[in-house]
């Protein structure tokens, strides 16, 4: 058996943190063979509940569950932890964009990167699932000088998820013949699902399927997905959020599949001429418990104009927080 990693879970109490933690003590995000040490944060009147899914996690009897610590001190969760899921933030309720929560949770992050900068392995893995997730993790990173940008990322794979599941459905494959799907920029309504780099039983994705479907159905749909649940369900997206966060680690910690890639928020080094430093969402392959953004592919006028766009909506965000990122 190795050695147990400690893993950070903040919003533990919260409803994604109700399916990703079980998921997390049952192997499912770092393999059958990893024991964990669950370190869990939430905000003070939370306490009781936590301990409520503490309890339960006990009585899962999960043989990989080597250790849980909850608490509501960033500097306790955080302590030598090798991950971080960063979940805690408000969730958006109908009829709002996920930037109208940076008022409400942008603090959360600043908070928390300082503690991640002071108290986390030097080799942590940050994942950012709060929203708006990409202006968050841009927020603790920037808190956090002495940890290297690219160990914080933001959560893209729902949107990824989404987007194979849409295009498997049009063209009535499985999900296992879609791959190398793209979603460029910002987890927000301004994102750009790239179905020009994307597979179908390894031929070209854009031609399977008609164009105006393509720009009329398929990019606004997968831009509103999150909405859509919100509407249907009354609450925003929390099992698939779960499942997004696991299969975003899973892949970072243990690689992608040959021939394969992911979409992930990521430090941006200019690749496709995206300003650096912003955390946007690329095209990755992951190898050795290392990213790197998949370089080479062709921008035609179309995708060149909406990946500016929803770079733009990052810059702005970026401004609307500024004072919350130490030069
Ligand atoms: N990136 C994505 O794809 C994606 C997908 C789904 C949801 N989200 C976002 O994830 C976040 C959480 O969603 P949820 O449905 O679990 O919300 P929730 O309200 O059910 O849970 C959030 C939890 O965070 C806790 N919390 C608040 N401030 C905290 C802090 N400073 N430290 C620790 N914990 C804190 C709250 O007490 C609450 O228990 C929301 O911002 C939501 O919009 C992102
Ligand atoms: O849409 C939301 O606000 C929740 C989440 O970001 C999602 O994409 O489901």
């Amino acid at each position: 058996m190795k050695a147990p990693v400690r893993v950070a879970v903040t919003g533990a109490a919260g409803q994604i943190s109700y399916s990703l933690l079980f998921r997390i003590a049952a192997g499912d995000m770092l393999g059958k063979d990893q024991p964990v040490i669950l370190q869990m944060l939430e905000i003070t009147p939370a306490l009781g509940a936590l301990q409520g899914v503490a309890m339960e996690l006990d009585d899962c009897a999960f043989p990989l569950l080597a250790g849980m610590i909850t608490t509501d001190d960033p500097n306790v969760a955080f302590k030598d932890a090798d991950y971080a899921l960063l979940v805690g933030a408000r969730p958006r309720g109908p009829g709002m964009e996920r930037k109208d929560l940076l008022e409400a949770n942008a603090a959360i992050f600043s908070v928390q990167g300082k503690a991640i900068n002071d108290h986390a392995s030097r080799d942590i893995k940050v994942l950012v699932v709060g929203n708006p997730a990409n202006t968050n993790a841009l927020i603790a990173q920037r808190n956090a000088p002495d940890i290297d940008p690219r160990q914080f990322t933001a959560m893209m794979r729902l949107d990824h998820n989404r987007a194979m599941t849409q295009v498997a459905q049009k063209t009535g494959t499985s999900i296992n013949d879609v791959t190398q799907m793209t979603i460029w920029g910002n987890h927000s309504s301004t994102q750009y699902p790239d179905l020009h780099t994307a597979l179908i039983n390894g031929e070209p994705a854009i031609s399977k399927v008609d164009g105006t479907w393509y720009e009329e159905t398929f990019i606004p749909e997968v831009q509103q997905r999150g909405a859509a649940i919100i509407k249907a369900r009354g609450a925003s997206s929390a099992a698939s959020a779960a499942n997004a966060a696991i299969f975003h680690i899973r892949d970072w910690a243990l690689g992608t599949p040959e021939g394969d890639w992911v979409s992930m928020g990521v430090y941006s080094d200019g690749s496709y001429g995206i300003e650096e430093g912003l955390i946007y969402s690329f095209p990755c392959v992951c190898k050795d418990g290392d990213w790197q953004i998949v370089q080479g592919l062709e921008i035609n006028e179309f995708s060149s104009s909406r990946m500016k766009a929803t770079e733009n909506e990052l810059k702005e965000e970026r401004n609307a927080v500024k004072s919350l990122l130490p030069a």
